[in-house]
């Protein structure tokens, strides 16, 4: 089974992916934060880095892609590559932070891949609004995120709203995170994990 947990920056994926994992006993994998060469760069200069974050993330989860379809286990996974592509590449390309010959590029190679990636059993989309994402990326405190602006995390949250609304590829959970403590209220886990049990029906 492959679960997939989607979501603006600071909704809370990491810290779910963790929990579940632990609770169901399945294997979690987790974006390329600390090791990546680019994210700080990209955070201090958006329009000189933006096309090499994007191949890099783009590779690193088709890396997870590839494990995903080999590995046979359940797997539950922070963030997918559908998200590089149709929320943050392509919102980059609307703030004119990358080129359209870049984007186009981009999108080419995206699009070959795309062939290979299957659409997740589930994927759970952590809803949230901005003012929440901004004291959850404060409290998270990564130094070079601090200039992330709210128009940025606007946009991405339209970009997300769309993308969800479309999305037909499998089954779909939307869980609204605004008023939820799940990391200090066992009674807010507790309902996530009723409305993921709910969803997978059968499944389990
Ligand atoms: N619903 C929540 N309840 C409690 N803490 C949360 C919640 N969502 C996020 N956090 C906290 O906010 C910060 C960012 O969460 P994180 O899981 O890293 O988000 P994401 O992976 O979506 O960017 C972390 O310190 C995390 O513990
Ligand atoms: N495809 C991406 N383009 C730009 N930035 C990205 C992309 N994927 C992830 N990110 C950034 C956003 C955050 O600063 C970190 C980690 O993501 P998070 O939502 O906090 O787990 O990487």
């Amino acid at each position: 089974m492959h679960i997939a947990i989607t979501g603006n920056i600071g909704a809370g994926k990491t810290t779910l992916t963790t929990m579940l994992a632990k609770h169901y006993g399945w294997e979690a994998q987790f974006e390329d934060v600390e090791h990546n060469p680019y994210l700080e760069d990209f955070y201090a200069d958006m329009s000189k880095w933006s096309f090499a974050l994007q191949i890099y993330f783009l590779g690193s989860r088709f890396r997870q892609v590839k494990e995903i379809r080999e590995s046979g286990k359940n797997i539950i996974q922070d963030r997918t590559i559908y998200e590089d592509a149709h929320i943050f590449a392509e919102n980059l390309n609307d703030m004119g932070l990358l080129s359209e010959r870049d984007f186009n590029n981009y999108s080419s190679v995206f699009n070959l891949m795309k062939s290979f990636v299957s659409a997740p059993d589930l994927l759970i989309y952590l809803k949230s609004d901005v003012p929440n994402l901004v004291k959850k990326i404060y409290k998270r405190g990564r130094d070079y995120e601090a200039s992330i602006s709210i128009e940025y995390l606007s946009k991405l949250n339209q970009k997300y709203e769309k993308w969800i609304e479309s999305y037909k590829d499998g089954k779909l959970l939307v869980i609204e995170v605004d008023d939820l403590d799940f990391v200090e209220r066992p009674e807010d886990f507790g309902y996530i994990l009723e409305r993921i049990e709910a969803e997978l029906h059968g499944l389990f």
